[in-house]
């Protein structure tokens, strides 16, 4: 996929004609992989290219430089996953005070200079300062595909119920929406070395990226290394038994699995939530559990 980067103040005038999907895409769940396939078909249609237009920075990081912004997927892997599902050019917004201060009319100036014959956005689709443009405004100017929100297990498929979702640890709605685990990618790091001695070795995860941290608790899931996929089982949280600390830890016990990975690059995904994270009385109790956690995780 051909990235090509865009400034609100620096004119453009791009040859080849396409047809975009617009948005944020964080998560690239199934409403935006929706978007993506009407795209790629009516692009196919035309005989023209197909294309995102997406925006970096984070808008709210922008606007709102003191919060801590976090994401489904991170920035730079939203990028690949859209390549991988086959988009040949993303026209990516550099979103700073300028482009946050276009008005509507100039922001569709900016996507007429992109030779956008077609858009595709959801029906809740808002643009230009102060969210002044909608989709049907749009329409008026450049011909658009409009697709309707889509709902899972009653509940709207959108980036911010996906979030929350994950900070319930409703991983069972999260994967439906993503049509696949939320997965966190990071780097093992050492921690205490407690729990080669216990009998359940764990790699901690530095996170590359700034992803939304599951619910504190234990879950059934993956880890990735090298292209292989493994059975896990994840615990987020304090770790209160044998070596509390404050900041959370997200870590990884993989079954069937014995090589040193430190400093290695790993996927985790998160299945099903299965409990609480406990402060037990004992070493030997919480070893009891994770016996318990093991059996369930191969179970699944
Ligand atoms: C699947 C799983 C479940 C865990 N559940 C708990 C728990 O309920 N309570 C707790 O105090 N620690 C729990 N832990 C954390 C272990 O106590 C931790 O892995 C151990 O302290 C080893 O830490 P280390 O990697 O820093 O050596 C869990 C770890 C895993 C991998
Ligand atoms: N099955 C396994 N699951 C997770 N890590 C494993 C496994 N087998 C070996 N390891 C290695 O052991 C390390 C975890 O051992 P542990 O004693 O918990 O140390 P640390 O506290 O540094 O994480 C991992 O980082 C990895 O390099």
């Amino acid at each position: 996929m051909e990235i090509i980067e865009i400034f609100a103040n620096k004119e453009i005038k791009i040859k080849e004609p396409s047809v975009a999907c617009i948005g944020f895409f964080d998560g690239i769940h199934k409403g935006h992989q929706e978007l993506i396939e009407k795209t790629k078909s009516a692009a196919k249609e035309k005989g023209i290219l197909s294309a995102c237009v997406t925006f970096h920075d984070d808008p709210w990081h922008v606007l709102f430089p003191e919060r801590e912004v976090t994401n489904i997927t991170p920035p730079a892997k939203r990028l690949k996953k859209i390549e991988a599902f086959g988009i040949e050019r993303c026209y990516l917004l550099h979103f700073d005070k300028a482009m946050a201060g276009l008005s509507k009319d100039e922001f569709i100036e900016l996507l007429k200079s992109l030779n956008i014959q077609m858009v595709v956005t959801g029906d809740d689709f808002k643009f230009a300062k102060k969210n002044e443009g909608d989709i049907y405004y749009l329409e008026q100017y450049i011909p658009a595909i409009i697709c309707d929100m889509i709902l899972i297990d009653g509940q709207k498929v959108a980036s911010s119920t996906i979030e929350k979702a994950i900070m319930d640890g409703n991983m069972e709605f999260v994967s439906k929406c993503l049509g696949s685990n939320y997965e966190i990618e990071g780097t093992v790091i050492e921690g205490n070395q407690v729990g080669r001695l216990i009998g359940f070795p764990t790699a901690n995860l530095k996170m590359d990226g700034s992803y939304i941290i599951p619910k504190i608790g234990v879950y059934a899931g993956t880890v990735t290394y090298k292209d292989v996929t493994y059975k896990a089982m994840i615990n987020v949280g304090h770790n209160p038994t044998l070596n509390y600390q404050k900041n959370v830890s997200i870590e990884a016990c993989i079954l069937d699995f014995d090589q040193d990975i430190y400093d290695q690059h790993i996927s985790m995904g998160f299945g099903e939530y299965l409990r609480d994270e406990l402060k037990f009385n004992s070493k030997e109790e919480l070893i009891k559990q994770l016996n318990i956690d093991v059996e369930t995780v191969r179970s699944k």
